[in-house]
């Protein structure tokens, strides 16, 4: 997939300086980013809506919708598609799936740092038994004690 928004994103960036009234992306770099945030913002709500009821094409189509906006406004706000899997790649490593931290983690170790005597993280994480959202928040603790080590 990000093969595929790369060569979009090019190809994105090329037409930026072509005619408006013929290509829509110069059109909406000609019109500015509240014009690219608005039609971003309506086509994730047309994803939804359409998810909402269940309608899989649709579904598909609008994301592809979403996506094209999506590079848009990347290219506009001077965001490079290789700056966003950089972090999602750092998520990965840090919490073992590419998502946000939880905010109950940030919540925690913010709770235990102030702490005068931080509490020892346990040796081993808990079994796999343990729920994602437990070892993700532990994972996710220890990450950001290792970086309060540097
Ligand atoms: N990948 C896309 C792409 N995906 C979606 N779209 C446009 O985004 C529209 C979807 O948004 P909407 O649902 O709001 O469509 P709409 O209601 O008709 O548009 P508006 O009335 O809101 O302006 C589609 O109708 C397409 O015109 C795209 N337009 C261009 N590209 C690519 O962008 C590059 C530059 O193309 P030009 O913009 O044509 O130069 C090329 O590689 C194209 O393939």
């Amino acid at each position: 997939m990000s093969d595929s928004l790369e060569r979009l994103y090019q190809a994105v960036i090329a037409a930026r300086d072509l005619d408006p009234a013929t290509s829509r992306t110069a059109r909406l770099f000609q019109r500015g980013p509240s014009k690219m945030a608005k039609k971003l913002a309506e086509e994730a709500i047309e994803v939804v809506i359409d998810a909402v009821n269940g309608k899989t094409e649709a579904v598909v189509r609008e994301s592809a919708d979403l996506l094209y906006n999506l590079t848009v406004l990347w290219a506009a706000a001077g965001v490079r598609p290789e700056d966003v899997w950089r972090e999602m790649e750092r998520r990965e490593d840090l919490l073992g799936i590419a998502e946000k931290l939880p905010k109950s983690a940030v919540k925690m170790s913010k709770a235990l740092a102030s702490t005068a005597a931080p509490k020892a993280l346990p040796k081993t994480l808990p079994k796999a038994t343990a729920s994602p959202a437990v070892r993700r928040r532990i994972v996710a603790l220890e990450g950001r004690s290792l970086r309060k080590r540097h």
